[in-house]
């Protein structure tokens, strides 16, 4: 079964370059997070690393890979392995060139490969010798004691780097940096015999100083672990603390890859979610955590300048300004700790006491905020798009911003003053969207990496084909809910088991988990328990099966028993019908919500915008119409469907809705206006794809509604239909099944009897049976004919 994992982006307050260099640094999880699909593959496959939001879509013979280079005590996989593998090059699976990287010569120390240009300095990430252990919790942890590496090594083995820079020496210059990362953990912690296909999305942006090169090697660190059964894998949700450690050092190494000299606070958050004050350990120690568990939600907006840098060349760039001025960048470290000081003071005031004066607060913040901006600009890491994002800010009055991150551009936070409006941000965002920059607001503190629920299996395709970040996450808002049966609170329900017949022939492959829960559904049903853990239990089966009737059915009693908000209702399902559009129940279920909630506001737009992405899909049709009915909804309509066809002409359902909409409406026919609206509509599109059989049917179903001879059509059909003296013309099956029935009317037999063989043997000869049996039936009507 595939593993779904994912971790989050992070936004460090205060402290970020200094904290490289041993100073500390407050950091928050945001609500936004990278997700990373494995899904196993055949022996002997190749092993895949897919990141389409890169572009990037490489393969890797298992057995071409540096085996041999990955020191022994730590790599897990080269015991397994045992021989070397060679340095042949990847293949670049969908692509077919790959531009070549210029490498920088490595030397023998570096610990990081660096492409071409970057003038990384970095002497941090040094590489131990390969006996050497650093112990960490992975001892504690609830690993397979066989399999769990004894210890993380605390930076890159040489060897390793050059055999992977000789590896990937023709990769694309964008590409190497992430194939590095991921080939050095998984040489490290998968084995030979398990190749499998690492896929990656993200809704964090790349490159803005958002940790996004961190959650990456977090989500790598932990699928690797787990998928290798280093760890214990939990069935949905956060790993263990122990877990965490070992994804955390692991993730340390990948952002070596990524980074060159990491102070490793990125990947601590982006494992942990929450908020943390974090210092470097001195060499070979490790690093001083202290997670902030009360972190007061500070009012905040990330603005992105989509100014593109890379964190790597700005830690160098730092590192040089100190090495040429010690004596002037130490002190501008120091006062860059100061400000982390104050700021962690005033970040763990007690709630009580923030409550008694926010705005003091809040404004003794936002001065650290301005501080620590400006000793940032110091070390020369701002840029003038940062400068621009602090001007509108300042400007607009609305609080004190400063860099995140690396800086260089990237993004910016602002955090608000007390009593800022809606509308106050509504302004801002628009000044900045005249500037190129996107302002969004996040939540801080985000659960930290977690594995995604298995029970509604997230398929590849749906995963990679996610086109927006909107539709990733409703894939994954439709994830398993764990319920926990034995925690006491089911402890007075006796299950009632299904009573399948023993002797069945096909018995049904339930999974247990399913099993068990139907179980408890049908003790609840027989009592009639309209509870909360009822509520909960219908969404546990929910998600292991969205089709099944009665959990929806009962669904609907609860929340009308128990005066739930149907609007709640309504978000709960959303993600459940656009992942499955066709699946009627959950469309019978959201017609029973809002039958009861007569409240249809939001029902056209929604219906709308799961139609873009199926505009033929019944079910939702069928919804629609309903609602259109139900609450006397046509007004619109027609601007809706007509949109739709100038996007297809060929869209049948959206002829069939046009049809719906105007001719049951009333009972009684429309006015003669309407009418010949329509038609001359349908005849109009008819040139545009005269062999599209909507508008021909649509006319059809017209003319027979008001009782119109098709006679009055000849004059259109015609042009379509091969004439007599063979002379050459667009032919249109369509109008030609049209003419011959025109013809019958006008008596002429023969002509029509020609058209059916004309489309039986020319036109359209995979209906030949039905244009066979349609002249057939003509012989029927002359002899007919003859014996009146
Ligand atoms: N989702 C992802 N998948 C693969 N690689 C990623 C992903 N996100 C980031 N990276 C790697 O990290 C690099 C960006 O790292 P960095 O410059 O530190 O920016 P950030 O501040 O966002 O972490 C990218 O160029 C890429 O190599
Ligand atoms: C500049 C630094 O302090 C933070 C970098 O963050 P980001 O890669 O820009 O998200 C570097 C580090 O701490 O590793």
């Amino acid at each position: 079964m595939a593993l779904l994992v994912s971790a989050p982006a992070k936004c460090i307050l205060f402290g970020e370059h200094a904290v490289v260099h041993g100073t500390s640094a407050i950091a928050a999880s945001i609500s936004l997070r990278a997700y990373l699909l494995v899904a196993a593959r055949p022996p002997g496959s190749a092993v895949q690393l897919l990141v389409p939001d890169l572009g990037l879509n490489l393969a890797w013979p298992v057995d071409s890979l540096p085996w041999s280079q990955v020191p022994v005590a730590r790599g897990l996989a080269a015991v397994a392995a045992g021989s070397s593998g060679g340095a042949s090059k990847p293949t670049t699976a969908g692509s077919s060139s790959a531009s070549k990287p210029t490498l920088a010569a490595s030397s023998s120390g570096a610990s990081k490969p660096t492409t071409a240009g970057s003038t990384t300095t970095t002497t941090a990430c040094k590489p131990t010798t390969a006996g050497s252990t650093t112990t960490t919790a992975a001892s504690t942890t609830t690993a397979k004691a066989s399999t769990a590496p004894s210890a993380v090594p605390s930076a890159l083995h040489p060897p390793l780097v050059r055999a992977l820079e000789s590896l990937l020496a023709g990769t694309d210059p964008n590409h190497f940096s992430t194939a590095f990362a991921f080939l050095y953990l998984y040489l490290h912690l998968a084995s030979r015999s398990s190749p499998a296909a690492f896929l990656v999305r993200s809704t964090i942006p790349l490159g803005a100083g958002l940790g996004s090169s961190a959650a990456f090697s977090v989500c790598l660190a932990a699928a690797l672990l787990f998928a290798n059964g280093h760890i214990a894998r939990p069935c949905t949700g956060p790993p263990s603390p122990a877990a965490r450690i070992l994804i955390d050092e692991w993730a340390f190494l990948g952002e070596c890859c990524l980074h060159g000299n990491p102070s490793g606070i990125d990947n601590a958050i982006c494992t942990a979610g929450g908020a943390i004050l974090f210092k470097k350990g001195a060499s070979g120690e490790k690093p001083r955590k202290t997670f902030i568990p009360d972190f007061p939600s500070i009012p905040l907006i990330l603005t992105n300048t989509f100014q593109s840098r890379q964190t790597a060349k700005l830690v160098a760039k730092v590192a040089a300004l100190r090495d040429s001025h010690p004596s002037v960048v130490a002190p501008v470290f120091n006062a860059i700790d100061a400000t982390v000081t104050q700021a962690y003071q005033l970040l763990t005031t007690s709630q009580t006491d923030l409550t008694a004066d926010r705005t003091s607060w809040t404004a003794r913040l936002g001065q650290l905020i301005d501080i620590n901006h400006g000793l940032l600009v110091s070390l020369g890491v701002s840029h003038p798009k940062l400068e621009k994002v602090k001007e509108v800010a300042h400007k607009g009055n609305v609080g004190w911003t400063k860099l995140t991150g690396a800086g260089g551009g990237g993004c910016a936070i602002t955090v608000l003053r007390d009593g800022v409006t809606r509308e106050a941000l509504r302004v801002l965002e628009g000044k900045f969207l005249i500037e190129g920059f996107e302002m969004f607001e996040v939540v801080l503190g985000d659960k930290g990496v977690a594995v995604h629920g298995a029970y509604t299996p997230i398929t590849e395709a749906a995963f990679l084909g996610a086109k927006t970040h909107k539709d990733l996450l409703a894939l994954l808002s439709t994830e398993h809910k764990p319920l926990n049966f034995t925690d006491g609170s089911w402890d007075d329900i006796i299950p009632i088991p299904q009573e399948d017949d023993p002797h069945s022939i096909a018995e049904i492959a339930y999974t247990q988990e399913y099993k068990q829960g139907m179980s408890y559904l049908r003790a609840i049903m027989e009592k009639e328990e309209f509870s909360d853990r009822a509520l909960d239990l219908t969404e546990y089966i929910i998600a292991m099966n969205p089709a099944h009737y009665t959990v929806w059915a009962y669904r609907a009693n609860i929340l009308f028993a128990s005066n739930e908000d149907l609007r709640d209702e309504l978000k709960y399902i959303e993600p459940w019908a656009e992942r499955f559009s066709k699946n009627y129940q959950i469309w019978h279920h959201r017609q029973t919500i809002i039958k009861n909630l007569r409240d249809p506001s939001g029902e056209l737009g929604f219906t709308a915008t799961i139609l873009k992405k199926d505009p033929k899909n019944y079910h939702i049709w069928t919804y629609r119409q309903w609602v259109i009915q139900e609450f006397s909804l046509w007004e619109d309509e027609l601007e809706f469907i007509e949109k739709l066809l100038e996007e297809d002409v060929r869209n049948n359902s959206a002829w069939n809705h046009r049809f719906y909409t105007t001719f049951f409406r009333q009972d009684k026919l429309p006015e003669n206006a309407i009418i010949q609206r329509e038609i001359d509509y349908a005849k109009a599109s008819i040139p545009i794809a005269p062999q599209n059989p909507c508008p021909w049917n649509y006319l059809r179903g017209i003319f027979e509604k008001t009782g119109t001879p098709l006679t009055e059509l000849e004059s259109l059909c015609r042009p379509y239909v091969p004439e007599d003296n063979g002379q050459e013309c667009l032919v249109s099956p369509q109008a030609m099944d049209l003419y011959a029935d025109i013809c019958v009317i006008q008596k002429n037999i023969q002509k029509a009897q020609l058209i059916y063989d004309l489309l039986a043997r020319l036109y359209d000869p995979i209906r030949e049976n039905y244009w066979k049996y349609k002249k057939s039936q003509l012989t029927k009507v002359d002899s007919a004919a003859e014996a009146v």
